[in-house]
């Protein structure tokens, strides 16, 4: 395969694009540069064109040399290249070629010098298939740019006509829920849909799907065949784009997504805790407190050890606030820790009011068991870190209570059946979708936190994620265990919660 277009070194458009698209197919890339492009995720800086006669040399480099099963055409940069090219295409006579008419790049920046429009039309005329964006099929036909997708098939009828040629006018500028591009050729029209990915990571698409159909046709029966199975995978590497999450700007989409599938933190998180997960699944005490069996003194000690632990929990998302790099994760940490302090308390406080006899100065005054302040020395140690070691640390408290309370919901079948359980307020709470959705913020935040953390500190945010997890399980386990001091004269020496209805 051959690309015929400009640079990019970030390499998220341009020949860097096409080499990867041409790769993710199983093709062998070659490339001839028409312009170095200093451009990076948040623009075009400035274009050099090396000049005709040496892109001629290139280009002959190539064919003199290698077997060329086909040809994608990229930025082409100015008049004398467009010519440069078409001549070489008319020498060569390629098996496939695949004209991109880049323009202008999304960011605005001009991509094609005034003069060379023309150039353009006259080198689609040599291609097979050619695949504007909506401005550039506007450009192309000397009309104004189609508003919406009737607009732009009927746009891409009168360029399959005028030129011969087989158009894939593409719909990624048009407003909608989904992204439809057309194939319009003289016989046949081909609606190709996919879903809108909500990212904004789309620099380099159209480059990427060009080089991909090219890459394709040589190994396709058609053309309809080959442009479906490359927008396939375009939205397959648009959805990755999120985690690959390159520069400051628009990112590229995920080429490789295939091939090597990224995996988030929080995913390889999740699956390392595993052991955690079925242990808590098969805890004694979270059993019996999905079916209503659990006694109530080992509840009572349970919810005034979690108090207790949502005091200090509190404190460790402030500081986890205060640390965040941007407004949104500082307000969603801050509001959780006011949530820990004054919802979730009420229901501690309120259950315990009424079934152990506690007011609140009472509940205020227990003191953390063991295990208790096991686990929020852990998060004030790892709050200590960095705030992707404070982030992880605190995440399974959110994610682990969010998949039991979800769990314990549909083990209890209907709604009635949960109301009959003398725990239900407590399994509402943390299986409600409210929590739930608080609990996809978090999982958000410590993966954009991972992100920009090196490899060593991923690592201890594994292990700050790992160790909370296992608190968690002992945590609940000690409802049933009720763990206190060794040594007498630790603080109060005990644990003290009264048996209910004392
Ligand atoms: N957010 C998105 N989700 C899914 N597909 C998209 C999205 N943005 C662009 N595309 C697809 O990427 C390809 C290139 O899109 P477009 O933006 O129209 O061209 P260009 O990148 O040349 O400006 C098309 O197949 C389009 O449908
Ligand atoms: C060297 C180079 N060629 C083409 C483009 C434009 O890429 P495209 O795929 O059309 O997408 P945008 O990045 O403009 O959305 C480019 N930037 N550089």
């Amino acid at each position: 395969m051959l690309s015929i277009a400009g640079t990019d070194p970030t390499g998220g458009a341009g020949i860097q694009a096409d080499l990867k698209s041409f790769a993710a197919h199983g093709a062998y890339g070659m490339a001839v540069t028409t312009a170095l492009v200093a451009q990076n995720t948040r623009g075009v800086r400035s274009v050099h064109v090396p000049g005709p006669a040496f892109l001629r040399e290139q280009l002959d480099a190539v064919s003199d040399d290698v077997a060329i099963d086909a040809v994608k055409v990229g930025m082409v940069a100015d008049e004398a290249n467009a010519r440069e090219i078409g001549a070489w295409l008319d020498r060569v006579a390629p098996p496939f070629v695949v004209v991109d008419p880049v323009m202008v790049a999304t960011s605005g920046h001009r991509l094609l010098d005034g003069g060379a429009e023309q150039a353009v039309r006259e080198l689609v005329s040599r291609a097979d298939v050619v695949t504007p964006n909506v401005p550039e099929l506007a450009v192309l036909l000397g009309e104004e740019e189609a508003q919406d997708q009737a607009g732009v098939l009927a746009q891409a009828r009168r360029l399959a006509t005028s030129t011969g040629v087989v158009v894939l006018a593409k719909g990624g500028h048009l407003a909608g829920g989904s992204s439809t591009d057309v194939l319009v050729s003289a016989d046949a029209e081909v609606t190709l849909d996919a879903p809108r990915v909500d990212t904004r990571h789309t620099h380099g698409t159209g480059c990427s799907l060009s080089a991909a159909i090219a890459a394709l046709r040589p190994q396709r029966d058609d053309w309809e065949t080959s442009a479906r199975d490359a927008k396939a995978w375009l939205t397959g590497a648009l959805r990755a784009a999120d985690r690959l999450a390159v520069g400051t700007g628009r990112g590229p989409v995920d080429h490789l997504h295939a091939l090597v599938p990224v995996r988030s933190f929080t995913e390889e998180a999740w699956d390392r805790i595993a052991g955690w997960r079925t242990a808590i699944a098969g805890n004694a005490f979270v059993v019996a407190l999905g079916d209503g069996t659990l006694p109530a003194e080992a509840f009572a000690f349970y919810l005034a050890q979690d108090a207790a632990y949502l005091e200090q929990y509190s404190r460790v998302l402030s500081r986890a606030s205060a640390a965040a790099p941007d407004r949104a994760a500082r307000e969603f940490f801050a509001t959780s820790a006011l949530s820990a302090l004054g919802a979730e308390q009420s229901l501690h406080r309120d259950w315990l009011a009424e079934h152990a006899g506690m007011d609140d100065g009472a509940v205020t005054r227990v003191e953390p068991s063991p295990v208790t302040a096991a686990y929020t020395d852990h998060l004030h140690a790892a709050a200590a870190g960095s705030y992707g070691e404070a982030v992880a640390a605190l995440l399974p408290c959110f994610w682990l209570y969010a998949q039991v309370g979800d769990d314990l919901v549909r083990r209890a079948g209907t709604a009635d059946e949960l109301a009959s359980n003398p725990y239900a307020a407590w399994i509402s709470t943390y299986g409600d979708p409210a929590f739930a959705e608080a609990t996809r913020r978090a999982v958000q935040l410590v993966d954009e936190a991972a992100r920009h953390a090196s490899p060593s500190e991923r690592e201890r945010m594994h292990r700050a994620f790992e160790l909370s997890s296992m608190h968690e399980h002992l945590f609940f386990e000690q409802g049933l265990t009720r763990p206190t001091w060794p040594v007498a004269g630790h603080g109060s020496g005990q644990t003290v919660v009264p048996a209910p209805g004392a």
